[in-house]
């Protein structure tokens, strides 16, 4: 398993050699050690599956302040997606995003600290995303931040087709309070 770190300090992605064999393929898809190693302490408490059934479906961009801002560990474990972070934490990063392509085949995930916001776009019908959470989600607590917030100007691949209500209704960074 290899962590790169990306454009967003503590923002990794990971990769895991994909071993195939007869039956179909094997792949590592968490490991505490290798994390640890790479300075991360990454203790999930929570992990959900969020299965689409269209191709350009979009969910995010979500969040929790602290005390209950989560890590995320996210993986595309059926199609493809397109996974941003968006950096929250105060400085000279603020706003700033990164976005990758998770895909079943490549078997890659994105690992997000606390202190980024997490959305993404489906590039396939049928996109199941299985995310490990390193704290657990708090109803009340739910954050949010405009998918097409101009200050963001995230170049999303495709215009959404399918999204949520509450999705469409966040703010953008400079109403956010
Ligand atoms: C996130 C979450 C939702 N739910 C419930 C609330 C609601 O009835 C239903 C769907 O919730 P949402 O619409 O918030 O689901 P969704 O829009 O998929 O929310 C997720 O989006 C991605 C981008 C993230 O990064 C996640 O952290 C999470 O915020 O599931 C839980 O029970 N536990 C959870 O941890």
């Amino acid at each position: 398993m290899r962590l790169t770190e990306g454009d967003l300090p503590g923002l990794y992605l990971v990769e895991s050699p994909v071993h195939a064999d007869a039956r179909g393929s094997f792949a590592r898809a968490w490991c505490r050690d290798t994390f640890r190693a790479a300075g991360i302490d990454f203790d999930p408490v929570q992990a959900n599956l969020s299965a689409n059934t269209a191709r350009h479906t979009l969910r995010g961009l979500h969040y929790q302040d602290p005390p209950y801002a989560e890590a995320k560990l996210v993986r595309c474990v059926a199609g493809r997606i397109w996974d941003v972070a968006v950096d929250l934490r105060p400085g000279p990063g603020y706003g700033r995003w990164q976005a990758v392509e998770l895909s079943a085949e490549r078997a890659n995930a994105l690992f997000l600290p606390e202190g980024l916001a997490h959305g993404f776009l489906t590039l396939t019908p049928g996109a199941v995303v299985l995310y490990h959470m390193g704290a657990a989600h708090v109803p009340g607590q739910a954050r949010g931040i405009r998918w097409d917030d101009p200050d963001l100007a995230i170049a999303w691949p495709a215009p959404p087709e399918v999204m949520s209500e509450a999705d469409r209704a966040w703010p953008g960074l400079a109403e956010r309070t």
